[in-house]
């Protein structure tokens, strides 16, 4: 397409675009004669990533703006139909509520009925609602924890769970298929859920959890700036918790998230605020969500006594996921399944033996996870994100960064009342299946292209070592692999039983590559399990170290 192709697109933009921000900004591109920005902006469009549309604010089909979210509700519409139900909720984030407005203008425009959350509260409360409120879609508008520049939209179905191939594809075309949004017949008839309509039931849900009965427990916690802090706090006092201590600067919705580089738990330095607050108060652990709730991350007190006196460290995902599994399989009973991504730890595998209980592994993203089979119980993913369920099924059918939370405090508190830690029940796991350590190396580009060209180089050139460690087997997974939807990834298992995936990330600019070792648990005299951490460490780095020289980004 020639630069003339997109300033006719981008004229049509403008006499159709319903804010003066984005239309002044795109005035602005024109003005300058940005023919680069003009192609950023109209050569593609959003599409259904791993979470939904995501991607910057800003006027063209490329980006988040009234238009692309007037087109994705009048999609919706279109495949649902007349008289179908929408619960549509959002964050905090810069037009999000406005976005929300116009999805609910739009859908009952349509003819179809909208539930608008009354409150900027979280995404685990909106995909509890779809199911709660029997509804036949849910919206959420949010960018999660990606950058404040950035803004996005999940899409649910009647399950809870979010949209799946083929309906995001057949969203997708009708989407394609909307004319001018300027001619879309509007509504205003939408109904305001309150607090005690949809917040209160969710509290009730997730303290039905099975959350034991020990309570001594303090907290250091920080919601990112984003909409976890309410709803956190009242669930933890629900579930007879004290109120967990929260990072002052960070305990209010902010969409600009100004004492972070990042808002999202797994970046560097994002939990520094909590876990100086977690020193401050010598906190039993240490709580965190991402903005929009639906992560959750944890801490623990370095020292053995866990006393926070000698600092504390970050669980990665899969430690949680591998405490948590294991927690709910023993609160349990049944023909259960659990599962987790192809990224994620292969100790799922191990701990569902255990316990007698089936394991699945499914492609990247809570929407396939939760599509994982009959007798769900738990799922989880190593980017801090968990669906912890009972006897009677789970509350919420994504990710739950409150219900994990109120989870892992009952263990911890467990725990606790014993003299004991989580960092002990995660050396118990690991003397009985060997440790199973986790890391990831992630490189964020601004060129997306940078990307495409590493797969394809990986692709053209597959690694026969990596740090010394042969390359046993390499999987392409866009060929599809064990039964698996085809997507962009590459897996290899290297000697020694460890494994390397690579992959474009579906949310941000980063290419990200998972990394396991499997590294046995010697005897007491012999160092242990403290050994085998140092060793993991070792030969983590070692592997990360050797990839990234591989990729050259
Ligand atoms: O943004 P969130 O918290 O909804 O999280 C979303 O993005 C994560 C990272 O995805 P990717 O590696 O493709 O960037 C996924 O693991 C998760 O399932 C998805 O819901
Ligand atoms: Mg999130």
């Amino acid at each position: 397409m020639t630069s003339t192709d997109f300033v006719r697109q981008a004229r049509e933009w403008l006499a159709q675009d319903p804010d003066p921000r984005t239309r002044a900004e795109l005035e602005d591109v024109l003005a300058r004669g940005d023919d680069a920005e003009l192609a950023a902006r109209f050569a593609a469009k959003l599409e259904f990533g791993t979470a939904g549309l995501r991607g910057e604010l800003g006027a063209g089909p490329n980006r988040m703006n009234r238009i692309t979210v007037m087109r994705a509700a009048a999609g919706l519409a279109r495949v649902l139909g007349p008289g179908r139900h929408v619960v549509i909720g959002f964050d905090a984030r810069h037009n999000s509520d406005v976005f929300a407005a116009d999805t609910a203008a739009v859908l009952t425009g349509a003819g179809l009925r909208a539930s608008v959350m009354g409150g900027r509260w979280p995404t685990p409360v909106l995909a509890f609602a779809v199911r709660h409120l029997g509804a036949d879609a849910g919206v959420m508008v949010t960018a999660s924890h990606n950058p404040p520049r950035d803004n996005g939209y999940k899409v649910y179905w009647a399950d809870g769970g979010q949209i799946v191939p083929p309906i995001d594809g057949e969203i997708s075309a009708a989407i394609d298929a909307v004319g001018r949004v300027d001619e879309l017949p509007l509504g205003d008839d939408w109904v305001t859920l309150k607090y005690q309509d949809i917040v209160e039931p969710y509290l009730d849900a997730v303290t039905a959890l099975p959350l034991g009965d020990a309570r001594e427990l303090s907290i250091a916690y920080t919601p990112l700036h984003g909409v976890g802090g309410e709803v956190l706090t009242n669930a933890m006092v629900k579930a007879g918790f004290p109120a967990p201590v929260t990072a002052p600067a960070q305990a209010e919705p902010d969409p600009d998230f100004p004492t972070v580089a990042f808002p999202n738990p797994e970046e560097p330095g994002a939990m520094d605020l909590a876990l100086d607050l977690a020193v401050q108060t010598g906190a039993d652990i240490v709580l965190a969500n991402d903005p929009d709730a639906d992560r959750c991350a944890v801490g623990v007190p370095l020292s053995g006594d866990g006393a926070g006196g000698g600092g504390y460290r970050m669980l990665t995902g899969d430690e949680v996921g591998g405490l948590l599994a294991e927690y709910v399989l023993a609160h349990t009973t049944g023909d259960r399944l659990v599962a987790t991504s192809i990224v994620s730890s292969t100790l799922l595998g191990r701990i569902a033996e255990e316990y007698g209980a089936r394991h699945a592994e499914t492609l990247t993203g809570f929407k396939w996870i939760m599509k994982a089979g009959p007798g769900l119980v738990f799922g989880y993913e190593e980017a801090l994100g968990y669906s912890v369920g009972s006897d009677s099924g789970l509350p919420v059918y994504d990710k739950d960064g409150i219900g994990a939370a109120l989870t892992v405090a009952a263990m911890a508190a467990q725990a606790k009342r014993e003299g004991r830690t989580l960092a002990d029940l995660l050396d118990d796991q690991a003397r009985r299946h060997g440790l199973h350590a986790t890391a990831q190396l992630s490189v964020r580009v601004d060129d997306l292209s940078l990307i495409t060209r590493a797969m394809a180089r990986l692709r053209a050139e597959p690694p026969v070592t990596l740090a010394g460690r042969a390359v046993e087997s390499a999987d392409d997974l866009s060929a599809g692999v064990a039964g698996l939807p085809p997507t962009d990834g590459l897996r290899y298992r290297l000697a020694g039983q460890a494994r390397v995936v690579v992959r474009p990330s579906g949310t941000e600019p980063k290419l990200k590559c998972y990394l396991e070792v499997v590294v046995p648990v010697g005897a007491e005299d012999e160092g242990g399990v403290t050994a085998a951490r140092a060793r993991a460490v070792q030969d983590l780095d070692a592997i990360k170290k050797d990839l990234a020289e591989t990729l050259g980004l």
